[in-house]
């Protein structure tokens, strides 16, 4: 399904090959996901399925925007997608059900894109973690991991802490600590994502330049 070209070198950016984990190349930008290699097709529907993941604060809903404008792809962003159907919000689905039938809802919520075909979808922080949603996403289409910092997702979050039912009213200490250990639980499944984009390498403008030049 996937193969890499010799073109595929970059100095920041990396894919791990779907069928053989093992095996990363070096890729020129995020848009080679763009390219034909990430084509999937069935009974000759050709489709393209991105699947966004990451920490909380990563920047997934921010990229997913940008990229689906650029792309013309549509873009769904899962948490809101969730709260559409449920008529309110995360935190509001967290305080009255609680986390784990939130998890569920996220699931059943993921699995209707497995039958969509062109999106590109901004997943929530802990969607790969549960439900075995980490392998049905590569399964079904592109992952791709926005890695980021601590120290980035500690100056991100801090003043949105209040929309993210996990961190709500931590202090600052307190948050970098969370952050830390969270993202160090969660690593291993976010690093089997095909594409691993580390954000603190990404801009506007060269992303665009990207898309216009792959897609
Ligand atoms: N590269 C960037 N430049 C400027 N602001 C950014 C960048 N990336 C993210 N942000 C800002 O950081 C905040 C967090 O980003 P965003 O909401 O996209 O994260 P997320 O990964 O979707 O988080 P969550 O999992 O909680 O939905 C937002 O206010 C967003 O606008
Ligand atoms: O990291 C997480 O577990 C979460 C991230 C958000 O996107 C929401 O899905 C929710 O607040 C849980
Ligand atoms: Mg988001």
């Amino acid at each position: 399904m996937v193969s890499c070209s010799v073109a595929d070198r970059c100095s920041s950016l990396t894919m791990h090959h779907s069928l053989a984990h093992d095996k990363i190349c070096k890729l020129n930008s995020p848009f080679t996901i763009h390219s034909s290699l990430h084509i999937f097709a069935t009974n000759n529907n050709i489709f393209m399925r991105y699947f966004i993941i990451g920490f909380m604060g990563s920047g997934k809903t921010y990229w997913g925007k940008q990229w689906s404008e650029a792309s013309e792809l549509p873009f769904f962003d899962l948490d809101e997608e969730i709260e559409k159907k449920e008529g309110k919000s995360i935190s509001a689905i967290f305080a009255e059900k609680g986390e784990e039938a939130f998890r569920k809802m996220e699931a059943d919520m993921l699995a209707v894109f497995y039958k969509k075909d062109n999106f590109i979808l901004s997943c929530g922080g802990g969607t790969p973690c549960f439900h075995n949603n980490m392998k049905q996403m590569n399964k079904h289409g592109a992952t791709i991991y926005l890695q980021s910092t601590v120290a980035e997702l500690v100056q991100r979050l801090h003043a949105e802490k209040e929309t993210r039912p996990l961190i709500a009213g931590m202090n600052d200490d307190v948050l970098a600590e969370f952050i830390s250990n969270k993202l160090n639980e969660r690593s291993s499944v976010y690093s089997q994502a095909m594409y691993h984009l580390p954000t603190r390498y990404m801009h506007t403008d060269n992303f665009q330049k990207i898309i216009r030049r792959h897609g």
